[in-house]
């Protein structure tokens, strides 16, 4: 039987704060099997940013109190910070929420690139590298020039994409991807979220993708999984959970879609794409 990528099992997440201790992820537990697409979906604070942070031990202010997290097989919590760096990008790497501020602005798209090689003790000539590097932005969309430009060069689709392609650098068993389209205009979005899932199938890795879109969230995954308040209250295959929504919020959500366009859209990317087969 194959074995799952993620296993998180009753993961909680403390931030400390002036009142107190917050619990702001409680009692999470789900599995991605290789390849799969699992959303998480909620309303803004109910904990999907703090439960990947915590995956990526990039948690600030925050800390794990209870729980597991194994990534193939490994306990994530046992690694030391040096572990930890070696297999951010190279088993798990995360497509950030808003790409501004994820890039460096002084850096050259190139540099930032290839840092991750650099880091990780690959080394390339000079030549090497630009074709290496090339060949990333070919994988989203975008043409080598790319490398010598700034991020203030760049819209806010390209930025995205980069931030894609870096992901995927040293092929990594499971992406993260933190409402990688929600600073982009609708058009951008799908062309974006199309680059994301085309490099996905080409890798054959996992990927957890979280948002506050149900509509746009539907067209990606196989499988959803619905927060509230920091608890995953329902999960199932997107057209189980769409059919016959068994939480109050989860209907809410549904019935919030804001047109039938929306729901069109879906029913018409899942009959396409069998996304829920
Ligand atoms: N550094 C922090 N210190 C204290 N509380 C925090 C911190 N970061 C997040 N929180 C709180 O934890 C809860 C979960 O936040 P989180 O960002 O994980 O939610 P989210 O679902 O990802 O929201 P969004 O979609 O807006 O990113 C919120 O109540 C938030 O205010």
């Amino acid at each position: 039987m194959t074995a799952p990528v993620l296993e998180i099992s009753h993961l909680d997440v403390e931030y400390r704060t002036a009142r107190g201790p917050f619990r702001a992820v409680k009692d999470l537990s789900f599995s991605l099997m290789p390849g799969e697409r699992f959303g998480l979906v909620g309303e803004s604070g109910s904990g999907k940013s703090t439960a990947i942070l915590a995956l990526m031990r990039m948690l600030r202010g925050g800390t794990i109190t209870g729980g597991d997290i194994r990534l193939n097989g490994r306990d994530l919590k046992a690694l030391t910070e040096r572990q930890y760096r070696e297999l951010r990008f190279s088993e798990m790497a995360l497509v950030p929420q808003g790409a501004m501020s994820s890039l460096n602005p002084v850096l050259v798209i190139g540099e930032q690139m290839g840092d991750i090689y650099d880091d990780h003790g690959i080394r390339h000539s000079g030549r090497e590298r630009r074709r290496v590097l090339g060949d990333l932005l070919k994988r989203v969309g975008l043409g080598p020039e790319v490398q010598d430009l700034y991020p203030h060069q760049l819209s806010g689709g390209m930025k995205q994409r980069v931030c894609i392609a870096m992901s995927i650098a040293l092929r990594p068993s499971l992406i993260l991807a933190d409402e990688p389209t929600s600073a982009l205009d609708v058009m951008v979005q799908k062309q974006v979220l199309a680059t994301l899932g085309s490099v996905q199938r080409d890798l054959g890795c996992a990927i957890l993708l979280i948002g506050h879109d149900m509509a746009l969230m539907a067209h990606f995954v196989n499988r959803i999984g619905v927060m509230y308040r920091g608890e995953l209250v329902e999960t199932g295959p997107v057209r189980e959970v769409f059919a016959n929504p068994q939480h109050s919020y989860t209907r809410m959500l549904i019935n919030s879609l804001p047109s039938f366009d929306s729901v069109r859209t879906f029913r018409t990317s899942l009959e396409a794409e069998g996304a829920a087969s």
